[in-house]
């Protein structure tokens, strides 16, 4: 652990080394890069919790519950906080190739005055997941942070934290980020808990999977190189995200016009992976995509699966369907290399990733339902004790 208080006054800044173990930050990348939409800068992905409660995917807010309580609680005892902090945002956020930051302080405009303090958490590894994207302090030390999975920086918003980040070289760089602040009307927890009691009290409580992913309207999903440049050559995340992994779709939808091809990843779809279709429908292209994100993040923790695949779950592509499969590819994916230019984990992460195996992806899909299920019953049990505090927290499902 490395202290950087100022001698005198308060203190300003704190690094500490392996805050969240390499399990939360895997879960955390599960949930990213199943959930991920284009941000607000330039090569930057971003999943808000309220985005996870617009996709009906409310259940994923509960692994992070945790971590931001214990984030709050460590922010509040190093700065000293006299009265408890409110958490303005927390986002997950990736930046892809060409994203960088220049000095600036996390306050810096008018509407974000109400920031008090920054923690980012580093959720993966510089020179194993990315290169580039070192982190910089104009003065003081620590000078520069070197991200590691798990390390927690923490800072005043303020002009005595003027920071910046250099330019993200290959990979993507991943962090947990989030903003405190004294000011209590500016209490996030307020307005999730208010959405989440919308989406809670109209869904059948006792239908857990009555969850599955609804996408968010596609232009959040639409990356363009340049994002002045032309609509037609933006590719979809999602898709780009499950192509980057080794695996395209087949849309048996009756369409035969691919004129709107982005409404196709709305509907039911299939996996492909070389010339094998993966007999399970999805329901939209996120629910494919969370499923491929789990299967990649248990890669080695699934449980065996407990036979070898059953007859009928993978098929070989006819003629006819391997040409639907390729003419949805190119409307959707203009310029090919892109998908790979933005996500290309494969010189970094190893192609060990890609090892690959039908019984445990088949395995994987109700290891999936699973993990959704028991995250919603908790969600749904913790609810009331939010609602009445207004504050989400970890409720003690324990007996008396
Ligand atoms: O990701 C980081 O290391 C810091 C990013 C940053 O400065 C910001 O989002 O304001
Ligand atoms: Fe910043």
């Amino acid at each position: 652990m490395e202290e950087m208080a100022e001698r005198t006054g308060n203190p300003r800044r704190l690094l500490l080394r392996d805050f969240l173990s390499l399990d939360q930050c895997k879960e955390l990348e599960f949930i990213h890069k199943s959930s991920s939409t284009v941000g607000y800068r330039p090569n930057v992905f971003s999943t808000t919790l309220s985005h996870l409660i617009a996709t009906n995917c409310p259940q994923l807010i509960v692994p992070l519950v945790p971590l931001r309580e214990k984030l709050k609680d460590k922010v509040e005892e190093f700065f000293g906080c006299e009265y408890e902090l409110c958490i303005e945002f927390t986002g997950l956020v990736s930046w892809s190739k060409g994203a960088s930051i220049g000095w600036h302080s996390d306050d810096n405009r008018p509407y974000l005055k109400q920031r008090d303090y920054t923690a980012v958490c580093y959720l993966n590894t510089h020179g194993r997941s990315f290169s580039g994207g070192l982190f910089h302090f104009q003065d003081g030390e620590p000078k520069t942070v070197v991200p590691s999975a798990g390390d927690l920086l923490m800072y005043t918003a303020d002009s005595r934290n003027i920071h910046a980040v250099d330019e993200v070289t290959g990979g993507e760089r991943l962090t947990l980020t989030l903003w405190f602040s004294r000011n209590s009307t500016h209490d996030e927890d307020v307005k999730l808990i208010s959405r989440l009691s919308q989406i809670c009290s109209t869904a059948g409580s006792s239908e857990p999977l009555s969850s599955l992913p609804a996408p968010a309207s596609s232009n959040m999903y639409l990356f363009s190189r340049d994002q002045s440049s032309h609509q037609e050559l933006g590719i979809n995340v999602c898709f780009a995200r499950i192509l980057v992994l080794g695996f395209s779709i087949y849309s048996s939808h009756a369409e035969n016009d691919l004129s709107e091809p982005c409404d196709l990843l709305l509907k039911p779809l299939q996996l492909t992976r070389g010339d094998e279709l993966f007999s399970y429908e999805f329901s939209n292209i996120l629910h494919a995509l969370q499923v491929v994100q789990y299967y990649f993040s248990k890669s080695s923790g699934l449980p065996s699966p407990k036979s070898e695949l059953g007859p009928g779950k993978i098929a070989k592509l006819s003629h006819p369907q391997r040409e639907r499969v390729d003419d949805l590819k190119h409307f959707l994916v203009k310029d090919h290399k892109l998908p790979w230019e933005i996500f290309d984990f494969t010189s970094h992460e190893g192609a060990g990733l890609l090892d690959f195996n039908w019984a445990y992806f088949s395995a994987a899909v109700s290891a999936w339902e699973d993990y959704t299920s028991e995250k919603h019953k908790e969600l749904l049990l913790s609810m009331p004790q939010w609602k009445s505090h207004q504050s989400m927290f970890c409720v003690s499902f324990g007996g008396p």
